[in-house]
């Protein structure tokens, strides 16, 4: 599904700030298949999924997603294929539109320029429908501004309507960073259901090591812009916290 050739990445080369963000990553990520991410600050991250995504462009090395090289596509042309979600649970949706109008945003933002997409009774029950399967009870709410949910709740509405239109890909940035404990495990779990259901290839980005242990089936430790650690999921299974506070000594 992704694929990265021996992907480079530097910046302000030949300047005294130059940083090799990413070197020489080789890395195949499985259709359907759930990564954490996990690093110290500065490891490449971050850096790793703008390529990706295409928000920048690498210095060296080929990209693929679904065998297409898109080495050199911009970022536009591949968000057909790919969604992203920060850390921030305000950002990306307009608190004084209701959860239905935000809905109709975001399809707005990814359907083809002909198609028009109204609030009619058929996109409604799509809506509802869909929210309905996450159980958050947010369902029957769809009139209620999207400003008066909780931080958790909206995050997990973000994810859904970052999705719900023909994505393949799913991108998250340290999605749980500004939650609180429980509201993050609502938002985890809710993200595990929409890729279920939406059979997403995701990579996540944590901080969290007790998340980068309950979620995901592949588990990738980075250092330097390298790739340094490379779990399957029955290797994950057996990785205890203790084991990760160790990987960061
Ligand atoms: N646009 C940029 N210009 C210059 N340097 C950059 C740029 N983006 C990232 N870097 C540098 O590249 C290195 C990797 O950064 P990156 O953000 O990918 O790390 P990260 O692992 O995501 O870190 P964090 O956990 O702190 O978010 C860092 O040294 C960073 O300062």
């Amino acid at each position: 599904m992704i694929r990265l050739a021996e992907v480079s990445k530097t910046f302000n080369r030949g300047e005294v700030n130059e940083v090799e963000a990413l070197r020489g990553i080789d890395l195949e990520i499985a259709p359907g298949s759930f990564t954490v991410l996990l690093g110290s600050n500065g490891s490449g991250k971050t850096t790793l999924l703008n390529v990706i995504s295409g928000a920048i462009l690498p210095s060296a090395g080929n990209i693929y997603i679904r065998s297409n090289e898109v080495t050199d596509l911009p970022e536009h042309r591949r968000s057909r294929w790919i969604a992203r979600v920060f850390q921030d649970p305000l950002g990306g949706t307009a608190p004084d539109l209701s959860i239905l109008d935000n809905f109709r945003l975001a399809a707005l933002r990814t359907a083809a320029k002909t198609l028009r997409i109204g609030i009619n009774d058929a996109f409604r029950k799509k809506v509802q429908d869909t929210i309905a399967e996450l159980g958050l009870g947010l369902e029957n709410k769809l009139q209620q501004p999207m400003g008066s949910l909780s931080g958790g709740q909206r995050q997990a509405l973000t994810l859904l309507m970052s999705v719900m239109d023909h994505t393949d890909i799913l991108l998250l940035d340290e999605p749980t960073a500004a939650l609180d404990p429980k509201s993050a495990d609502v938002v985890l779990r809710t993200a595990e259901k929409i890729i279920g259901k939406f059979q997403l290839t995701t990579i996540m980005i944590t901080h969290n090591l007790g998340e980068s242990l309950r979620f995901g089936n592949r588990l990738i430790q980075m250092d330097q812009g390298r790739i340094i650690r490379d779990l399957n999921a029955s290797e994950k299974e057996k990785v205890r916290l203790e084991d990760l506070y160790q990987w960061f000594q």
